[in-house]
């Protein structure tokens, strides 16, 4: 979470895309990638961005222990939830991989707890109430960092990233549908550059 300020929300319809978007993404200075398990050719396309040299790969999108086995396979370096369950998120923190599950509410982030985490996505951030919401949520817990992804535009992510507990945020705006190589490079240098 502190290694770069954004971390790109991937979702990848064609695996032979994905290493020339990583190689993009890590020459714009983007090196934590997130390949969601939202389409079939995900686990082929962290296969093919682990390849690349610099790319730190997780899953997003891991909602069940098959799926974790899955990208594990594949050579998953983090795992991002949508949600925390106390049965698939004992699994993966017994496993010892990161592990970065959306949480929402106080109790999400007590769940965590129970199991030793304190680093959670904020999830789905703006219209989980946004920043204000968020304040309110972490105040209570010291040791709490989180990374609100859901809605976050370059546009909002400085305010985010001001916030102390907000190690980074998480985004889908560094690669938008049909933008070529380029620009998604200078999107990610765009990210890199952002005040935090
Ligand atoms: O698939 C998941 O589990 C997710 O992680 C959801 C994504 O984080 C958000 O959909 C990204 O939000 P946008 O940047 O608004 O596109």
């Amino acid at each position: 979470m502190r290694t770069s300020a954004v971390i790109p929300v991937l979702v990848i319809d064609d695996a032979s895309t994905a290493r020339p978007l990583a190689e993009a993404l890590v020459r714009g200075g983007l090196k934590v990638l997130e390949v969601t398990l939202r389409t079939p050719a995900a686990l082929d396309a962290i296969r093919e961005m682990k390849q690349v040299t610099g790319a730190i790969v997780g899953a997003g999108t891991v909602v069940s222990t098959d799926q974790f086995a899955q990208v594990m396979d594949a050579g998953a370096e983090f795992i991002v939830s949508p949600g925390l369950t106390e049965r698939l998120g004992s699994v993966i923190v017994e496993s010892g991989v990161p592990f970065l599950p959306g949480v929402a509410s106080a109790g999400d982030i007590m769940r965590g707890y129970d199991l030793g985490l304190r680093h959670f996505k904020f999830f789905p951030a703006e219209t989980s109430g946004g920043l204000r919401a968020l304040k309110a949520l972490a105040a209570p817990f010291h040791e709490a960092k989180f990374c609100p992804t859901g809605g976050i535009s370059p546009a909002t992510a400085p305010d985010w990233l001001g916030f102390d507990p907000v190690l980074c945020v998480g985004g889908s705006w560094v690669t938008p549908k049909g933008a070529s190589m380029d620009e998604i490079e200078q999107l990610a240098r765009g990210a890199v550059a952002l005040p935090r």
